[in-house]
């Protein structure tokens, strides 16, 4: 039998809260953080921490940048998932059925799984999108899916695209999008931009201990490094400077959104911005490859936040380049992320 299995592609990123009110804020914020793999300590510790300094202090803040980022169309990460999801399915024809859901908050993961039950899939790809494994995001994405999934009367053959961190098209289209930057402007440094995890997070999925959160450690990527978040980011970086030719000395790489008091992975993006800044670097800029679509942590974090900082230190332009979004490589990818598995 050589026909095409009739497949089932469930694509999954993060979530965003319903709408940039203070309850709706809030209200993402305590299923995100409630997750044992976000927040990775005693229940009854998470439980007090976010009902008694989360919920209360962060969620009105939160709401505030939430509206910054919020456009007639709503919150971006959802938007252009829905049309990454539409672009998709064009591409991947009748044979594929394209589902879009969020591991927080709307489309749901329970609620979409719902709609792909009972509809005789011989196959689902489930294709989280972060290009790095973690296992606060895809690890966590996979985990929900499976709750429901695991409670069919029929489980099909299931592939998960666990991470695709020097996928070739991966890195040709954010290549191709800041190199549109590069050929128009001069720029003194880039920036390699990673959101961060707590160390002990990476500490925890090291295989046999290997990990040293070390440039050492993570400079070469093989089998015992392979799903290390910043030996992952890194591979990325290697990737990304290759494919834009650019000279040892002109880039840095650097982990951002900490939370809490915890060490998190170094270096720190902030850290980096002051010292470029105060070294006389003048105009930087900055990639955020962790995203695929833009989001609050690109477009706010890297956009705004980390541009006022770098000034105040001193530098003069900063110039964030923009997330994968609809970009036709990158749909192209996820075509390939998902035939070829
Ligand atoms: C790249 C994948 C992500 C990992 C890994 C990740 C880990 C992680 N995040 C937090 C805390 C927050 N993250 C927030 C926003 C946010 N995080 C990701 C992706 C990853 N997070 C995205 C895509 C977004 C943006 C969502 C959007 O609506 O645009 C936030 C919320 C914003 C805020 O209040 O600052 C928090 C909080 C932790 C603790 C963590 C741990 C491993
Ligand atoms: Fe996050």
């Amino acid at each position: 039998m050589n026909k095409v299995k009739k497949t089932a592609v469930f694509l999954i990123n993060l979530g965003t809260p319903d709408s940039p009110s203070v309850p709706d804020v809030r209200k993402y914020l305590r299923e995100f953080l409630m997750d044992r793999r976000v927040i990775d300590i005693p229940f009854l510790n998470r439980w007090f921490l976010i009902n008694f300094i989360i919920a209360p202090f962060r969620a009105p803040k939160s709401a505030k940048v939430y509206k910054e980022l919020w456009t007639d169309e709503g919150s971006p990460l959802l938007t252009y998932g829905i049309e990454a999801q539409k672009l998709l399915q064009e591409k991947l024809g009748e044979n594929f059925q394209v589902f879009f859901g969020m591991r927080y908050q709307n489309p749901s993961i329970e609620k979409t799984v719902k709609e792909m039950e009972g509809k005789g899939f011989e196959k689902i790809v489930i294709l989280p999108l972060f290009p790095q494994y973690a296992s606060a995001s895809t690890g966590s994405a996979v985990e929900k899916a499976m709750e429901y999934i695991n409670k069919w009367e029929v489980i099909p053959e299931i592939k998960i695209v666990a991470n695709f961190p020097n996928h070739p098209l991966f890195i040709k289209a954010f290549a191709e999008i800041g190199r549109k930057y590069i050929e128009k402007d001069r720029f003194d440094h880039i920036i390699f931009t990673y959101h961060g995890i707590p160390e002990r997070q990476i500490k925890k999925s090291a295989v046999q201990g290997y990990c040293q959160l070390n440039d050492k450690c993570c400079s070469k990527y093989h089998s015992k490094n392979y799903y290390c978040y910043r030996a992952q980011c890194y591979e990325t970086t290697r990737h990304l400077v290759k494919e834009l030719g650019l000279a040892e000395g002109t880039y840095s790489v650097a982990f951002q959104s900490r939370l809490g008091k915890t060490p998190w992975i170094k270096p720190y993006t902030d850290d980096l911005i002051k010292e470029l800044g105060e070294k006389g670097v003048k105009r930087v800029l900055a990639f955020s490859p962790s995203f695929v679509a833009d989001c609050l942590e690109t477009t706010i974090e890297g956009g705004v936040e980390y541009r006022d900082m770098f000034k105040e230190h001193g530098g003069e332009h900063w110039q964030l380049v923009e997330s994968l979004n609809n970009h036709p490589i990158w749909i192209e990818c996820m075509e390939d992320l998902v035939i070829n598995n």
